[in-house]
């Protein structure tokens, strides 16, 4: 049995997936996202958490979520084996997924799942590769077994910091191709954007100790790539209505907006140059125009590569 908390797209894809090849326990607080895809029968729902008794339970709600949903249930989470699902930097304490987990749940064995995958394409079965990362290597190893599926290709690693942070800051970056391609400053623009954004996010997770492999992996470069090319992604759509100057529904996920609140703080703590970073935080936060935010990108000195 594996446990989910969080029915939204992505915990119901992954119970979709998982669910045709093993028993899961899909939990949710309002019911299951309309994914128009079928539950197999080797899904339960439910919307008591004390249902969830599986060993290993993935933690599928928004990442400024998490934090609540430990606190409120550390306790009859703890020495189960954790599996964040979520993207993200934690804005009330600068945490990543695992750390938040293990301040929650010391006794647990925390992981992280991550990587380029729409839960659309999840649910319907299509191919898709995602990292599991878990500092347990042996941990690691039986978590890959037990989640990975027949389209669902799991890659292991220990380095739970780069896959954390590949899978926040492409966020960030997608937000700002986003604005690129919203603002009609084409394709050109959005490759510079996203290699600048790339090198940004290889500053950050390097100096916080990450391994380079990782962020040219799935759970950062493929992640990057899927997030910044297509409008399947929350993240690029808020982007573009950023940058064509239209509204965007407030009730969508788009966790690239507060995680780029959070990561302006973490790279000022560290002395970490993340200006594409700082740009979609105060665009976001309706503290500089579009012209301004364009303008403080083109206008930056020149540099070596
Ligand atoms: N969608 C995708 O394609 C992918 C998403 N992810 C990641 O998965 C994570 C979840 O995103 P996604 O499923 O897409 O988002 P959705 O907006 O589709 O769903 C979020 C789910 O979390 C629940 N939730 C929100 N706040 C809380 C809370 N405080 N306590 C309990 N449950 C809560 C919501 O419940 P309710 O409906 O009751 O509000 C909802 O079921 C994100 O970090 C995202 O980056 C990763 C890969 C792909
Ligand atoms: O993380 C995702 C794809 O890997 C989903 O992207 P969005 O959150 O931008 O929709």
């Amino acid at each position: 049995m594996i446990g989910i908390l969080g029915a939204g797209a992505f915990g119901t894809a992954l119970a979709v997936t998982l669910g045709r090849e093993q028993p899961v326990m899909l939990w949710g607080r309002r019911g299951v996202a309309g994914l128009d895809v079928a539950l197999s029968e080797q899904v339960r729902l439910t919307a008591d958490l004390a249902e969830v008794e599986a060993e290993t339970v993935l933690l599928a709600v928004p990442m400024q979520a998490l934090g609540g949903l430990l606190g409120a249930n550390g306790g009859r989470l703890d020495g189960r084996a954790l599996v964040a699902c979520c993207k993200g930097v934690d804005l009330a304490t600068g945490l990543g997924p695992t750390a938040l987990i293990a301040a929650a749940c010391p006794a647990a064995t925390p992981a992280i799942l991550t990587g380029p995958s729409f839960a659309a394409d999840i649910a319907r079965g299509l191919p898709t590769a995602l990292t599991l990362a878990c500092t347990d290597d042996a941990a690691g190893e039986a978590l890959q077994r037990r989640l990975s599926t027949a389209a669902l290709r799991l890659y292991r690693t220990t380095d739970t910091v780069g896959a954390e942070l590949g899978g926040a800051l492409k966020n960030v970056i997608a937000i700002a191709a986003g604005v690129v391609i919203g603002a009609g400053l084409g394709h050109s623009a959005r490759a510079a954007l996203m290699t600048r954004g790339y090198a940004e996010m290889q500053r950050l997770a390097l100096a916080l100790g990450a391994r380079p492999e990782t962020l040219a992996g799935l759970s950062g470069l493929g992640d990057l790539v899927l997030t910044c090319t297509s409008d399947q992604s929350r993240n690029f759509r808020f982007g573009q209505a950023l940058g064509a100057g239209a509204g965007f529904d407030a009730h969508v996920t788009v966790e690239g907006r507060a995680t780029a609140t959070a990561v302006v703080r973490l790279a000022a703590a560290h002395g970490i140059d993340m200006p594409i970073t700082a740009m979609v935080d105060a665009l976001a936060g309706g503290r500089v125009t579009l012209p301004q935010a364009i303008q403080s990108l083109l206008s930056r000195p020149l540099k070596q590569e």
